[in-house]
């Protein structure tokens, strides 16, 4: 059964990319089914209403919650994980997307405005996980980017997607390290040339200094993904870079 995504959107149109490329071929080949709706279908005036003015005053509007009820009672199959992308959300990273690529599937929840009514969110948690994330420390106008992030970095985890394996499990972040540089054709280009141990063909040469490339770059731009290595990720040659 193919892993399963719906996004529930008052812009549609915007997560017209999620049929291109990569995902456009999963889908087609049966691995992924994504499912885009608009939540105006679930509106119950004439004006087709989504937001209304915040409690307690202050600016812009929220999403009301009778609309968002009645489109994931129709979209969300019970169990069914639901994201709300937020910039007040837990972090979305690589851990959390391939926890989710394990699971059946996702419902995304796109908010517009100053956000849904948290009733919504508390609602859902009755019929299934609810993760409110944030996809990192910047203020978008609404979630649709963020579910268009969210859902390439989810579904090129789901085996088959991503044709080569291998490009996948040496990610960066997939050890929880950033991936060091990479280099091809010609050897010696304006005057800038490739490291000679990667023409050396000493495979245990190669890797390990791979691996000293990737830390090395980790401290420089990351230490914070240093500081949150588990403590034994680290082995006696790491700690020499
Ligand atoms: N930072 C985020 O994930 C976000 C989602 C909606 N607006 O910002």
């Amino acid at each position: 059964t193919p892993y399963r995504v719906d996004v529930v959107t008052i812009f549609p149109e915007y997560l017209a990319p999620l049929r291109q490329s990569l995902l456009g071929k999963a889908a087609e080949r049966g691995l992924v089914a994504i499912g885009v709706h608009d939540l105006r279908r679930w509106t119950d005036d004439v004006h087709r209403t989504v937001d209304d003015a915040p409690y307690g005053g202050g600016p812009g509007m929220v999403m009301r919650p009778e609309p968002w009820a009645r489109a994931l009672e129709a979209v969300r199959p019970p169990g069914t994980r639901l994201v709300v992308p937020t910039p007040a959300g837990r972090s979305f990273t690589q851990a959390v997307a391939a926890e989710w690529a394990a699971e059946p599937g996702l419902v995304f929840a796109c908010g517009r405005y100053e956000g849904i009514d948290q009733r919504v969110a508390d609602w859902a948690a009755r019929h299934g996980p609810v993760s409110e994330v944030s996809i990192g420390d910047y203020v978008l106008a609404g979630g649709e980017s963020a579910v268009l992030v969210m859902v390439e970095a989810v579904t090129r985890l789901i085996p088959g997607v991503v044709g080569n394996r291998e490009s996948v499990e040496y990610d960066s972040h997939a050890d929880g390290l950033l991936e060091g540089p990479s280099y091809t054709r010609p050897a010696s280009w304006r005057g800038l040339d490739v490291p000679p141990v990667l023409l050396s063909g000493d495979h245990a040469a190669i890797a390990r200094w791979r691996r000293a490339e990737s830390l090395r770059r980790t401290a420089a731009r990351r230490p914070d993904l240093l500081a949150a290595l588990p403590e034994d990720a680290l082995g006696p040659a790491d700690r020499a870079v």
